[in-house]
């Protein structure tokens, strides 16, 4: 898919005009794309969006109409449309893979090139990865949650327009949803495809017996009826198991029944108690209704008995306590032979210069224990010690039996990708496998453990290096 390059905030277009203007527009720039917390105050997040981002990149050029509209503002000289004209994005990007599980102030992507092309495609960037990466973090909690039950991904109808919600189911999938009402992302990215139907269907017909016998008359063997339109328990439940018997006689199997309102776990108890005791006990409940990790925990606590999820708006939007939108930045760490950073009066927030690695501590057993980041020359080995970013003065080892893996690759070189596309099973495999890595506190929910991530003795010195030279920069 060809996103339009005027998908960006015009400050880009201004300051490529300006670097053009200047000579600097060929500089060598280097930038890094991270955040600062987590979202939803968890304690990780999984990564998602690299390769949307990628076609982008790849696909970066301005249309003769694009051109025209940008000269009609007036702002530009025809220089600089002549410039826009043979744009290419012809840089380099090391990235991790989508489906890490990553940690604030990771460098997630790390983008170079000249200071033109590394700096304009910052906006497109940071939303396709922020708002991917947002919603991938939301799926992992909802279906680290869930555990053995499955979670559909039923948010279309309340996402943000109908990119978002295409962007959601494939985020969502790699978070772990195993499927998507949404039929585009099905068609697009190959998620399976799943859905029950509405209370319409129900009101459709004169009575609720008489919807459930057409509905399964249509589809007999992947049915899934809902029923709360009118009394769960009294009608709903009783009036399925009636259809459960009717189909069974014909050689079929009803798939299943929806709970769309009240007590999910009270509802979701009685049902299956009321379907085994019928004889029904591979009949699965379905539950929804304004989901999320906190409900189905609830619905858990309380013995509910729910075999799929369905989850619409909360994990579409994101929504939550620190949610609603991811705040990844993207900031320049070198520019020619300098490296840089964005001081504040708070170390915590300074950025961390240069090109960097990222390295994860594993332990023998596989779990994860601490990252690190280096500077690109820089080796460490287990048994060092690193620094705590936000405090120079805090040190600690890295563990000597822990192995060091390398988190990110060079995935383009010259605007072109190095490999094939990833495939998205792949991906959700990998924030599944990484989510078990994890220490057991960073999957909790309220004060999670913080899980380290330190910088290098070279790193650390470098940094305080340059937040020196900048104090003495602007001392009287
Ligand atoms: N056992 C439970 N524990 C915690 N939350 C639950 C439980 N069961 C349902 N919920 C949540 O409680 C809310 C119930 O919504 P609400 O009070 O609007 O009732 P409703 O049954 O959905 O009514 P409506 O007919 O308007 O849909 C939903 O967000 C649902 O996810
Ligand atoms: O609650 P969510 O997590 O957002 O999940 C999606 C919701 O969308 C549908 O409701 P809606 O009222 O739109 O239509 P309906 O008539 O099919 O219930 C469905 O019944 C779910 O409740
Ligand atoms: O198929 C369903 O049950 C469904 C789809 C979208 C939203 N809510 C429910």
């Amino acid at each position: 898919m060809r996103y339009s390059p005027l998908i960006t905030d015009l400050y880009e277009l201004t300051m490529l005009a300006g670097y053009l203007d200047e000579g600097m527009d060929d500089t060598p720039a280097v930038f890094d794309l991270f955040f600062r917390h987590n979202p939803f105050k968890g304690g990780y997040a999984v990564f998602a969006g690299l390769d949307t981002a990628l076609a982008y990149l790849e696909n970066l050029r301005f249309t003769e109409e694009e051109l025209a509209y940008l000269a009609s503002l007036g702002l530009f000289r025809p220089l600089f449309i002549d410039f826009l004209r043979e744009f290419r994005f012809r840089g380099t990007i090391t990235a991790m893979q989508e489906g890490t599980v990553v940690f604030g102030r990771e460098p997630l992507v790390t983008v170079e090139g000249t200071l033109a092309e590394a700096q304009f495609v910052e906006t497109a960037l940071l939303n396709i990865i922020n708002f991917q990466t947002l919603i991938a973090t939301k799926a992992a909690r909802v279906c680290q949650m869930a555990g053995k039950a499955s979670v559909i991904e039923f948010g279309l109808r309340r996402a943000h327009g109908p990119d978002g919600g295409l962007s959601v189911a494939r985020a969502a999938y790699i978070g772990g949803a195993r499927s998507t009402s949404n039929v585009e992302a099905g068609h697009r990215f190959g998620i399976p495809v799943k859905g029950t139907h509405a209370h319409s269907w129900i009101m459709a017909f004169p009575d609720e017996l008489t919807a459930f016998r057409k509905y399964a008359e249509v589809f007999p063997d992947s049915c899934i009826l809902l029923v709360d339109t009118y009394d769960t328990l009294k009608s709903g439940i009783p009036h399925a198991i009636t259809v459960a018997k009717e189909l069974r006689e014909r050689g079929h199997e009803l798939a299943g029944v929806r709970i769309d309102s009240g007590d999910l776990a009270y509802l979701s108890r009685e049902s299956r108690r009321m379907f085994d005791e019928a004889g029904f006990p591979r009949a699965r409940i379905v539950a929804s209704n304004e989901i999320d990790e906190y409900v189905i925990e609830s619905i858990l606590a309380e013995g509910g008995k729910v075999d799929i999820y369905g989850v619409g708006t909360r994990l579409a939007t994101g929504m939550g306590e620190g949610g609603g939108a991811l705040g990844g930045v993207y900031k320049l760490v070198r520019i020619g032979d300098r490296p840089k950073l964005k001081v504040t009066s708070d170390v915590a927030k300074a950025t961390l210069p240069d090109r960097k690695r990222l390295f994860r501590a594993v332990a023998p057993d596989g779990a994860f224990l601490m990252d690190v980041m280096t500077l690109q020359d820089e080796t460490v080995q287990p048994g060092e010690l690193v620094y705590n970013p936000a405090n120079p003065l805090e040190r600690k080892q890295i563990p000597a039996d822990a192995r060091l893996v390398e988190l990110r690759q060079v995935v383009m070189t010259e605007g072109k990708r190095t490999g094939a596309t990833p495939n998205l099973d792949a991906m959700a495999d990998r924030c599944a496998d990484q989510r078990g890595r994890l220490p057991q506190g960073c999957l909790r929910h309220v004060n999670p453990h913080i899980y380290k991530v330190s910088i290098s003795r070279g790193l650390n010195d470098l940094r305080n290096r340059l937040m020196d030279e900048v104090e003495q920069g602007y001392k009287p």
